[in-house]
Protein backbone atom coordinates (compact mmCIF):
# COMPACT_ATOMS: atom_id res chain seq x y z
CA UNK A 1 0.00 0.00 0.00
CA UNK A 2 1.34 3.28 -0.70
CA UNK A 3 1.10 5.95 1.15
CA UNK A 4 1.32 10.43 0.73
CA UNK A 5 1.29 11.91 4.00
CA UNK A 6 0.96 15.67 4.66
CA UNK A 7 3.02 17.23 7.18
CA UNK A 8 1.21 20.36 6.97
CA UNK A 9 1.30 24.06 7.70
CA UNK A 10 -1.96 25.05 8.56
CA UNK A 11 -3.47 28.34 8.37
CA UNK A 12 -4.99 29.19 11.94
CA UNK A 13 -8.51 29.95 12.14
CA UNK A 14 -9.15 29.82 7.86
CA UNK A 15 -10.91 26.51 7.05
CA UNK A 16 -11.67 27.48 3.26
CA UNK A 17 -8.47 28.10 2.98
CA UNK A 18 -6.99 24.74 4.30
CA UNK A 19 -9.35 23.00 2.21
CA UNK A 20 -8.20 24.55 -0.79
CA UNK A 21 -4.79 23.91 0.20
CA UNK A 22 -5.41 20.13 0.93
CA UNK A 23 -7.50 20.07 -2.45
CA UNK A 24 -3.98 21.37 -4.55
CA UNK A 25 -2.16 19.07 -2.45
CA UNK A 26 -4.12 16.14 -3.15
CA UNK A 27 -4.21 16.80 -6.80
CA UNK A 28 -0.44 17.34 -6.97
CA UNK A 29 -0.05 13.68 -5.22
CA UNK A 30 -1.99 12.17 -7.86
CA UNK A 31 -0.48 13.46 -10.40
CA UNK A 32 3.01 12.63 -8.96
CA UNK A 33 3.15 9.42 -7.14
CA UNK A 34 -0.85 8.15 -7.23
CA UNK A 35 -0.66 6.74 -3.69
CA UNK A 36 -3.41 4.14 -2.70
CA UNK A 37 -3.94 6.36 0.86
CA UNK A 38 -3.49 10.13 2.04
CA UNK A 39 -3.56 11.07 5.49
CA UNK A 40 -3.80 14.48 7.10
CA UNK A 41 -2.89 16.04 10.35
CA UNK A 42 -4.83 16.94 13.14
CA UNK A 43 -7.45 19.98 13.23
CA UNK A 44 -6.49 21.06 10.17
CA UNK A 45 -9.50 23.00 9.60
CA UNK A 46 -9.08 25.40 12.17
CA UNK A 47 -5.49 24.77 13.71
CA UNK A 48 -5.57 25.58 17.45
CA UNK A 49 -7.37 28.75 17.30
CA UNK A 50 -9.58 27.20 20.29
CA UNK A 51 -11.27 30.52 21.41
CA UNK A 52 -12.73 31.24 17.98
CA UNK A 53 -14.22 27.77 17.28
CA UNK A 54 -17.62 28.47 18.23
CA UNK A 55 -18.31 30.14 14.35
CA UNK A 56 -15.71 28.18 12.42
CA UNK A 57 -15.66 24.79 13.55
CA UNK A 58 -17.49 22.35 10.75
CA UNK A 59 -21.02 21.70 11.89
CA UNK A 60 -21.32 17.53 12.43
CA UNK A 61 -18.76 17.63 9.47
CA UNK A 62 -20.99 19.36 6.92
CA UNK A 63 -18.11 21.19 5.12
CA UNK A 64 -15.96 17.88 5.88
CA UNK A 65 -17.32 15.20 4.70
CA UNK A 66 -18.36 15.91 0.87
CA UNK A 67 -14.86 18.16 0.58
CA UNK A 68 -12.87 14.55 1.64
CA UNK A 69 -15.31 12.38 -0.35
CA UNK A 70 -15.16 14.15 -3.76
CA UNK A 71 -11.43 14.31 -3.36
CA UNK A 72 -11.53 10.60 -2.66
CA UNK A 73 -13.99 9.67 -5.06
CA UNK A 74 -12.50 11.69 -7.57
CA UNK A 75 -9.01 10.60 -7.69
CA UNK A 76 -10.20 6.96 -6.48
CA UNK A 77 -7.86 7.01 -3.38
CA UNK A 78 -8.59 6.30 0.27
CA UNK A 79 -8.27 9.27 3.03
CA UNK A 80 -7.45 9.15 6.42
CA UNK A 81 -8.84 12.81 7.29
CA UNK A 82 -6.72 13.41 9.92
CA UNK A 83 -9.47 15.75 12.25
CA UNK A 84 -11.05 18.64 12.54
CA UNK A 85 -12.84 20.74 15.24
CA UNK A 86 -16.87 19.46 14.79
CA UNK A 87 -19.68 21.39 16.39
CA UNK A 88 -22.35 18.54 17.04
CA UNK A 89 -25.60 19.21 19.28
CA UNK A 90 -23.66 19.02 23.05
CA UNK A 91 -20.31 20.72 22.21
CA UNK A 92 -17.04 20.68 19.94
CA UNK A 93 -14.98 17.74 18.94
CA UNK A 94 -11.95 16.78 17.55
CA UNK A 95 -13.38 14.60 15.09
CA UNK A 96 -11.67 12.27 12.23
CA UNK A 97 -13.29 10.83 9.64
CA UNK A 98 -11.63 7.94 7.10
CA UNK A 99 -13.29 7.53 3.88
CA UNK A 100 -12.34 5.00 1.30
CA UNK A 101 -11.87 5.39 -2.57
CA UNK A 102 -15.40 5.32 -3.33
CA UNK A 103 -15.79 8.38 -1.14
CA UNK A 104 -18.12 6.46 1.72
CA UNK A 105 -17.14 7.70 5.37
CA UNK A 106 -16.11 4.15 6.59
CA UNK A 107 -14.89 5.16 9.79
CA UNK A 108 -15.75 8.17 12.73
CA UNK A 109 -13.92 8.84 15.95
CA UNK A 110 -13.53 11.44 18.41
CA UNK A 111 -10.54 12.08 20.52
CA UNK A 112 -10.83 10.85 23.72
CA UNK A 113 -8.01 12.35 25.61
CA UNK A 114 -8.25 16.57 25.70
CA UNK A 115 -4.46 17.75 26.15
CA UNK A 116 -4.45 19.76 29.27
CA UNK A 117 -1.12 21.58 28.34
CA UNK A 118 -2.98 23.08 24.97
CA UNK A 119 -6.30 24.12 26.97
CA UNK A 120 -8.53 21.36 25.38
CA UNK A 121 -10.89 20.84 28.23
CA UNK A 122 -11.50 24.13 28.61
CA UNK A 123 -12.68 24.40 24.39
CA UNK A 124 -13.53 20.70 23.78
CA UNK A 125 -15.47 17.84 24.19
CA UNK A 126 -14.23 13.98 25.07
CA UNK A 127 -15.25 11.28 22.84
CA UNK A 128 -17.43 8.53 24.26
CA UNK A 129 -16.68 5.91 21.76
CA UNK A 130 -13.71 3.39 21.55
CA UNK A 131 -10.84 3.89 18.88
CA UNK A 132 -12.98 1.11 16.74
CA UNK A 133 -10.75 0.11 13.44
CA UNK A 134 -11.54 -0.51 10.07
CA UNK A 135 -10.26 -1.85 6.93
CA UNK A 136 -9.21 0.00 4.13
CA UNK A 137 -8.15 -2.18 0.73
CA UNK A 138 -8.61 -5.24 2.54
CA UNK A 139 -5.86 -4.35 5.21
CA UNK A 140 -7.23 -3.53 9.18
CA UNK A 141 -6.29 -0.46 10.84
CA UNK A 142 -6.71 2.19 13.40
CA UNK A 143 -6.72 5.79 13.78
CA UNK A 144 -5.89 7.78 17.31
CA UNK A 145 -5.45 11.30 17.76
CA UNK A 146 -1.95 13.39 19.06
CA UNK A 147 -2.54 12.96 22.90
CA UNK A 148 -4.22 9.74 22.78
CA UNK A 149 -0.45 8.33 22.12
CA UNK A 150 0.40 8.35 25.35
CA UNK A 151 -2.46 5.95 26.43
CA UNK A 152 -0.96 2.60 25.35
CA UNK A 153 -4.28 0.81 26.44
CA UNK A 154 -6.61 2.47 23.89
CA UNK A 155 -4.20 1.14 20.92
CA UNK A 156 -3.48 -2.39 22.45
CA UNK A 157 -7.28 -3.43 21.47
CA UNK A 158 -6.91 -2.00 18.12
CA UNK A 159 -3.69 -4.69 17.42
CA UNK A 160 -5.41 -7.22 19.39
CA UNK A 161 -8.11 -6.80 17.01
CA UNK A 162 -5.45 -7.48 13.91
CA UNK A 163 -4.72 -3.75 13.12
CA UNK A 164 -1.91 -4.10 10.59
CA UNK A 165 -1.08 -0.04 10.70
CA UNK A 166 -2.08 2.48 13.22
CA UNK A 167 -2.10 6.40 12.31
CA UNK A 168 -1.69 9.02 14.83
CA UNK A 169 -3.15 12.01 13.35
CA UNK A 170 -1.23 15.07 15.05
CA UNK A 171 -0.22 18.89 15.64
CA UNK A 172 2.60 17.86 18.70
CA UNK A 173 4.52 20.97 19.71
CA UNK A 174 8.58 21.04 19.22
CA UNK A 175 8.70 21.65 23.58
CA UNK A 176 7.94 17.93 23.42
CA UNK A 177 9.67 16.00 20.69
CA UNK A 178 11.45 13.50 22.12
CA UNK A 179 8.11 12.14 23.85
CA UNK A 180 6.61 11.67 20.02
CA UNK A 181 9.54 9.98 19.22
CA UNK A 182 10.00 8.07 21.79
CA UNK A 183 6.30 7.08 21.69
CA UNK A 184 5.96 6.56 18.59
CA UNK A 185 8.79 3.89 18.53
CA UNK A 186 7.12 2.18 21.67
CA UNK A 187 3.39 2.00 20.27
CA UNK A 188 5.23 0.39 17.19
CA UNK A 189 7.43 -2.24 18.94
CA UNK A 190 4.79 -3.27 21.37
CA UNK A 191 2.18 -3.54 18.84
CA UNK A 192 4.16 -5.38 16.33
CA UNK A 193 2.29 -2.85 13.69
CA UNK A 194 2.93 0.18 11.10
CA UNK A 195 2.88 3.33 12.91
CA UNK A 196 2.02 6.02 10.73
CA UNK A 197 2.37 9.46 12.02
CA UNK A 198 1.45 12.61 10.84
CA UNK A 199 2.07 16.10 12.60
CA UNK A 200 2.14 19.64 11.81
CA UNK A 201 4.64 21.63 10.74
CA UNK A 202 3.21 25.56 11.46
CA UNK A 203 2.66 27.88 14.89
CA UNK A 204 -0.09 29.43 16.73
CA UNK A 205 0.14 31.59 19.28
CA UNK A 206 3.36 30.58 21.40
CA UNK A 207 3.02 27.17 20.22
CA UNK A 208 5.34 25.94 17.36
CA UNK A 209 4.49 22.20 16.00
CA UNK A 210 7.35 20.15 15.66
CA UNK A 211 6.60 18.10 12.14
CA UNK A 212 9.05 15.29 12.23
CA UNK A 213 6.13 12.65 10.84
CA UNK A 214 7.35 9.45 11.04
CA UNK A 215 6.91 6.21 9.76
CA UNK A 216 7.73 3.34 11.86
CA UNK A 217 7.95 -0.28 11.02
CA UNK A 218 6.22 -3.37 13.41
CA UNK A 219 9.99 -4.50 14.16
CA UNK A 220 10.44 -0.44 15.47
CA UNK A 221 12.82 0.25 12.30
CA UNK A 222 12.31 3.91 11.60
CA UNK A 223 11.01 4.15 7.61
CA UNK A 224 10.40 7.77 7.26
CA UNK A 225 11.12 10.95 8.65
CA UNK A 226 9.87 14.46 8.08
CA UNK A 227 11.86 17.49 8.56
CA UNK A 228 11.64 19.58 11.71
CA UNK A 229 9.11 22.32 11.86
CA UNK A 230 8.25 22.54 7.73
CA UNK A 231 5.63 21.81 5.68
CA UNK A 232 6.55 18.74 3.59
CA UNK A 233 4.82 15.90 2.18
CA UNK A 234 6.01 11.98 3.17
CA UNK A 235 6.01 8.66 0.40
CA UNK A 236 5.59 5.20 1.71
CA UNK A 237 5.36 2.25 0.39
CA UNK A 238 4.50 -0.37 3.72
CA UNK A 239 5.66 -4.17 3.23
CA UNK A 240 2.71 -5.28 5.48
CA UNK A 241 4.11 -8.96 5.35
CA UNK A 242 6.55 -7.62 8.15
CA UNK A 243 3.67 -7.49 10.46
CA UNK A 244 3.28 -11.20 10.57
CA UNK A 245 7.08 -11.63 9.96
CA UNK A 246 7.61 -9.69 13.09
CA UNK A 247 4.61 -11.58 14.83
CA UNK A 248 5.62 -14.56 14.03
CA UNK A 249 9.54 -14.12 15.32
CA UNK A 250 8.85 -12.36 18.78
CA UNK A 251 5.41 -13.98 19.39
CA UNK A 252 4.23 -11.21 22.26
CA UNK A 253 0.37 -11.82 21.11
CA UNK A 254 0.83 -15.36 21.89
CA UNK A 255 3.14 -14.96 24.88
CA UNK A 256 0.61 -12.86 26.69
CA UNK A 257 -1.10 -14.10 30.23
CA UNK A 258 -4.02 -11.37 30.04
CA UNK A 259 -6.05 -12.99 33.20
CA UNK A 260 -2.90 -11.85 35.29
CA UNK A 261 -2.30 -8.39 33.94
CA UNK A 262 -4.22 -5.78 36.53
CA UNK A 263 -7.65 -4.04 35.22
CA UNK A 264 -6.88 -0.82 33.49
CA UNK A 265 -10.55 0.78 34.03
CA UNK A 266 -8.90 1.51 37.66
CA UNK A 267 -8.63 5.05 39.03
CA UNK A 268 -4.88 6.27 40.08
CA UNK A 269 -3.67 5.94 43.32
CA UNK A 270 -0.57 8.14 43.99
N1 LIG B 1 -2.52 18.14 20.03
C1 LIG B 1 -2.17 17.36 21.03
O1 LIG B 1 -2.90 16.48 21.47
C2 LIG B 1 -0.80 17.63 21.62
C3 LIG B 1 -0.36 16.58 22.61
C4 LIG B 1 0.81 17.04 23.41
O2 LIG B 1 1.23 18.17 23.34
C5 LIG B 1 1.48 16.07 24.31
O3 LIG B 1 0.94 14.98 24.51
O4 LIG B 1 2.55 16.41 24.85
Amino acid sequence: MKYALYQMNVHVANPEKNREKIASWIEKQMMETKPDTIVLPEMWNTGYALDQLEPIADQNGKATIPFLSNLAKEFSVNIVGGSVANKKEDGIYNSSFVLNREGEVIHRYDKIHLVPMLDEPKYLEGGRNKAGHFELDGVKMGVVICYDLRFPELLRPLALNGAKVIHIVAQWPSARIEHWKYLLHARAIENQCYIIAVNSSGSCKETQFAGESLVIDPAGKLVTSGPSEKEASLHVTLQLEKVTETRKSIPIFTSRVPHLYESVKGDFHA
